[in-house]
């Protein structure tokens, strides 16, 4: 797979901000990129959230779990404005998102991507097509040109082959769609990256390099990843902190041995659970560097001798 030369990206990059007559936006510099408070989201008589809390570290890959049905999605869609809360504060780079006027919205959400399940592409369009949907709605002014070659480039870094640009949705496998869905979510060079269980249906190999894409894009992109899975692969394997819902609440955020730690009953299910012991021997076999001394965990227990 060729790659874009860096002067050529920094061409780009200039060209776009020529092209739209403004410098991009400066990045978020505080600490938290999400601050979450007092959220309260109800269906009907079903109350999914009450006065629910969590911040999100800038850079950081936050896990997000929970039993089906506890408001994962519900959750990332209050954070996204999809989903309008009956109570609560939810502060997007310092912004009350909640309260903010149609013009501000939008410019907050020129700066985050979304990867929903399925990959939500758009079935007429092709994958270049579908990339440059975010481009057209938020940078109308760029030339149809330009907004070829950016979407080239998306579906390169999203790890697509070339030709993938010019071909439908129907015409792809599971994995590629989700990494099209990738490269439609990066468009507009986000520093929040939203993903919606991206590993559910990839088989086990697809899923471990799904899961590489996306710390590696992290790490190089400066991208904070708000990250929903039922895998406990990926929170082994790339996740910073894991955030738990359950209760209507997030009831504890931290790192694996740190949920270790704490005694509520579905956290020792899912984290203590053989499917997790044998994620977690599997990581700490892949990575006989991150032993015990590097992350508190206690990988001989861990392996369920
Ligand atoms: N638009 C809606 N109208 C009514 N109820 C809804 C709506 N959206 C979500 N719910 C309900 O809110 C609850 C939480 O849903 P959500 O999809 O957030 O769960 P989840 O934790 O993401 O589950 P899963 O892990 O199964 O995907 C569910 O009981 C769901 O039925």
């Amino acid at each position: 797979m060729s790659t874009m030369d860096p002067e050529d990206l920094e061409d780009l990059i200039e060209d776009i901000e020529s092209e739209t007559n403004e410098e991009m936006h400066d990045r978020f510099v505080g600490e938290y990129p999400i601050r979450i408070s007092g959220l309260t989201n109800r269906f009907g008589t079903q109350t999914v959230h009450d006065d629910l809390a969590l911040d999100v570290r800038r850079g950081e890959i936050l896990g997000v779990v929970g039993g089906s049905g506890t408001g994962k999605s519900v959750l990332m869609r209050s954070i996204i404005g999809l989903q309008r809360p009956q109570e609560g504060c939810i502060e997007v780079f310092g912004r009350d998102i909640i309260a903010a006027e149609p013009d501000e919205e939008i410019g907050v959400r020129s700066r985050w991507g979304v990867l929903f399940q399925g990959g939500a592409l758009f079935s007429t369009l092709t994958v270049g097509e579908n990339v440059m949907v975010p481009l057209k709605q938020f940078y109308p002014e760029l030339s149809p040109e330009l907004m070829r070659e950016i979407a080239r480039y998306k579906v390169q870094l999203s790890g697509l082959p070339e030709e993938a640009v010019n071909k439908y949705p129907s015409e792809l496998s599971g994995g590629m769609k989700k990494r099209a869905g990738l490269a439609r979510a990066l468009a507009l060079d986000p520093e929040l990256l939203f993903l919606d269980e991206p590993t559910a249906g990839l088989d086990p190999i697809g899923a471990a390099k799904f899961d590489e894409l996306t710390r590696e894009m992290a790490d190089t992109m400066g991208l904070t990843v708000f990250l929903i899975t039922h895998d406990l692969d990926s929170l082994y394997a790339i996740c910073d902190r894991v955030a738990v819902l359950a209760d209507r609440q997030v009831i504890a955020v931290g790192t694996i041995p740190e949920l270790l730690e704490m005694d509520h009953p579905w956290i020792q299910e899912y984290f203590n659970g053989p499917r997790s012991r044998a994620a977690m021997d599997s990581h700490s076999r892949a990575n006989p560097r991150a032993d015990a001394a590097d992350t508190g965990i206690d990988s001989t227990r861990a392996g369920g001798a």
